[in-house]
């Protein structure tokens, strides 16, 4: 056999798969002293032009980037959401200020809840004021059946994602169950994590007077707390499931007791969670901190959503609170493009030639050559040695 023939089949074994007869070694050390020269000037020539200028960059992004017009940012492959469009015009950093200039003049405070980067980069792009890396991702991004059993570590990886994602948004980290209501204590232990690993601007956390002594210890500490009072799904047990609250007088009365009790705590605002709409008003009325609602009419200072739930982005017959509105079919559209890719996969419609890479027509030609070359030798070896 020529040498150059066993060269070609030395480089060319590499990409023979595994299980794959391999004739030849692609080890140059298998050959002699020479061909191992020789092994290593043929495999440089091979990629000169290419690797020696730009050692690790494969032919196909050097040639890509090379088309791609100046006013072109190439996202990264890892994170394809990364670059922010250009004709977005850069929106302000949202603080505490945004937030009480907001209140002040009487204009509502738009929140929704993130659990990864594409959720919060998609809210944050479209100027929400605040966004909530809240529990309820337990249900909606864990699969678990409520928010209690959802760990600090796990919200902590969601908060850091959100941060990722979120870069002008005022973000605010949950508190899961178990990890504040020993004592004020452990709760701000959790908060200062909240900050630091999270990367979160603030905390909310769940309970009334009951837990105002905690607010206050974290607010002292420096971290703003989003109260939240109501219905407080992480004691659904206590509160016989997700039930309405302050329906009764005595029991509306206790929403407001809860939202001055936070109030004079130092909470920067109050989530009014599942209450009637008369009695959220009331309490936007009477306290001096923004009112978020959730299922509590329209007389609050702002509202908060689950994305998930307002983008519809869950199978059909899911059960919804009452007080979701659905604005979109995030579900409907991905499933739709779900099912084209599979069809187009099968029928082998996709990949279109768009889809591919092109190759110059003398390399083609060049590789045809070669590889005729290799079918031959190889053919040749297995009829001289049938069992290797
Ligand atoms: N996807 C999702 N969206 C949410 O809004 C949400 C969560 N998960 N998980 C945590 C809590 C739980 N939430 C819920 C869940 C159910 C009801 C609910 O069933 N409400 C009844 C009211 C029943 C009554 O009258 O007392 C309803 O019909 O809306 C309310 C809030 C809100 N939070
Ligand atoms: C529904 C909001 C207020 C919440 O607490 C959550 O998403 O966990």
């Amino acid at each position: 056999m020529e040498a150059s023939t066993r060269m070609l089949l030395s480089r060319a074994g590499r990409l023979v798969p595994r299980g794959q007869p391999i004739l030849f070694s692609s080890s140059p050390s298998a050959c002699n002293d020479t061909s191992a020269k020789q092994y290593r000037h043929n495999h440089s020539l091979a990629l000169a032009g290419q690797a020696s200028r730009r050692p690790y960059l494969p032919q196909s992004s050097t040639s890509t980037r090379s088309i791609q017009p100046d006013t072109h940012s190439r996202a990264s492959s890892h994170s394809p959401m990364a670059p922010s469009s250009p004709t977005t015009p850069p929106r302000k950093k949202v603080t505490l200020h945004t937030i009480d200039a907001l209140y002040r003049r009487n204009e509502p405070i738009t929140m929704i809840t993130a659990h990864d980067f594409p959720s919060a980069h998609v809210a944050d792009q479209n100027g929400m004021d605040m966004v909530l890396v809240g529990d309820s991702l337990a249900m909606v991004a864990l699969g678990m059946e409520d928010t209690s059993a959802v760990l600090e570590e796990e919200m902590l990886l969601h908060c850091r994602s959100v941060a990722r994602g979120a870069p002008t948004a005022f973000l605010v980290g949950d508190l899961p169950m178990g990890s504040y209501e020993i004592s004020p204590a452990q709760a701000l232990t959790t908060a200062i994590r909240f900050i630091k690993h999270g990367r979160m601007h603030a905390v909310k956390l769940e309970g009334g007077a009951a837990m105002a002594p905690t607010v206050a210890a974290v607010v002292r500490a420096g971290i703003p707390v989003l109260a939240h009072v109501g219905l407080t799904p992480q004691r659904q047990n206590a509160l016989g499931g997700f039930r309405v609250q302050g329906r009764t007088a005595a029991a509306a009365l206790q929403v407001l007791a809860d939202a001055r009790a936070v109030e004079a705590a130092g909470a920067f605002a109050v989530v009014l969670e599942a209450v009637p709409a008369e009695v959220a008003a009331y309490v936007t009325r009477r306290i001096g901190i923004p009112t978020i609602g959730i299922g509590a009419g329209a007389g609050c200072s702002g509202q908060v959503l689950v994305q998930v739930d307002m983008s519809g982005n869950f199978p059909p017959g899911r059960f919804l609170p009452k007080f979701v509105k659905k604005y979109g079919d995030v579900w409907g559209e991905a499933s739709r493009a779900i099912a084209q890719y599979r069809d187009e996969v099968k029928s082998r419609a996709y990949p279109a030639k768009e889809h591919t890479y092109p190759m110059k027509k003398e390399e083609v030609e060049e590789f045809e050559r070669l590889t005729a070359l290799l079918d031959d030798a190889e053919a040749k070896a297995e009829r001289e040695f049938p069992e290797s």
